[in-house]
């Protein structure tokens, strides 16, 4: 049997969104690799205790802001500098710390943007977690048919301001002229800010009208048998045979609703936070939680592993209050 390690992993984010990678010093296994600052938890310590000593150690600060995030377990093969072994990552979002960046182990240090990762090769283990960072922790979802076009259209204005960076286009109320009209305005919106548009359609849609995404429904993503190309991607689910759908497809994100009961579905329960996090053990997608979500979820919902929250009126409205 293969040895199991556990790991604490500290993901260093500016409030810029970029994010730390460090390269893996000469001397350790797979050096040369870009991975995360961390390392292995000691034995009676919890894995917050690990990262805040491990960041310490290889870093020279103190983390002071910290938020857990996607356990991920993965099985390293023998290699010609490091034995087989299996490793439990805990990942840690670290937002604030103090003292100044120390290269305490003669590692090589790169801030990277999230959607431009430019350093290679990063530790394979870390793909998925790749992947989710290059995605936004709030997706928004339009709300134009109860709130009206103009009003919506404002605080559309207001959340781009403040960095949303994620949008579906949901309003399955238009017809084909209307939509176009209300995406074109929708789109030149965006444009002068750094928020990809999904609609919720077909691709064939999506393309036809502009967008950069699609967004699947559960019947839509049942029925596809691959990805469509040029589109980012991404799939209601409802169920683990859904989201394992959205993974073999190789979808760039799913949502998992209802999370908690919400005013848009009052019939469905909710599943909760402990089925939620159920669900998402050993995926690999991204995953958003999406039902009756607040802002004030977020910390939750990444606890469970998700990479964040999808908001329709819980979004809209916050911002109103
Ligand atoms: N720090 C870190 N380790 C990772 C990441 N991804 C990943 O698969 N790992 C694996 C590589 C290693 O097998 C293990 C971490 O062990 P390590 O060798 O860095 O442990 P350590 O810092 O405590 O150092 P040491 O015991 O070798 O002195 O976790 C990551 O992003 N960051
Ligand atoms: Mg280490």
């Amino acid at each position: 049997m293969t040895k199991l390690v556990q790991v604490a992993v500290a993901i260093l984010i500016r409030p810029n969104g970029e994010y730390l990678l460090a390269s893996r010093p000469q001397g350790k296994g797979w050096a040369g690799w870009w991975e995360f600052p961390g390392g292995k938890i000691e034995s009676g310590e919890t894995p917050a205790q690990a990262l805040i000593r491990e960041a310490q150690e290889e870093l020279g600060i103190t983390p002071t802001q910290t938020q857990p995030w996607i356990k991920r377990r993965y099985d390293y093969p023998a290699t010609h500098d490091a034995e087989a072994k299996t490793v439990l990552l805990h990942f840690f979002f670290v937002h604030a710390w103090q003292g100044a960046l120390q290269a305490r182990e003669g590692q090589q240090f790169a801030w990277q943007h999230p959607q431009i990762g430019n350093v290679t090769p990063v530790l394979p283990a870390n793909a998925p977690i790749m992947q989710a960072l290059s995605l936004p922790p709030v997706y928004a979802i339009s709300n134009v048919q109860e709130m009206g076009e103009p009003t919506f259209l404002q605080a559309l204005k207001r959340q781009l301001d403040q960095g949303l960076q994620l949008l579906q286009v949901r309003e399955p109320q238009l017809d084909s002229a209307a939509l176009a009209q209300l995406s074109e305005q929708i789109l030149q919106l965006c444009a002068p800010y750094d928020c990809r548009c999904l609609l919720n359609a077909s691709p064939e849609q999506a393309l036809q009208l502009g967008y950069q995404g699609v967004h699947l429904n559960s019947q839509r993503l049942l029925a596809m048998s691959v990805k469509p190309d040029h589109l980012l991607v991404g799939a209601s689910c409802h169920n683990l045979e859904q989201l394992q759908k959205a993974q073999t497809l190789q979808l760039d994100f799913a949502l998992l609703s209802p999370v908690l009961p919400t005013k848009s579905h009052p019939e469905a329960a909710g599943m909760g936070w402990e089925i939620f996090e159920d669900m998402l053990n050993g995926l690999e997608i991204p995953v958003y939680a999406l039902g009756g979500m607040r802002p004030t979820h977020l910390a939750q919902a990444q606890a469970c592993g998700a990479r964040g929250i999808a908001m329709q009126s819980g979004l809209w409205q916050a911002q109103l209050a």
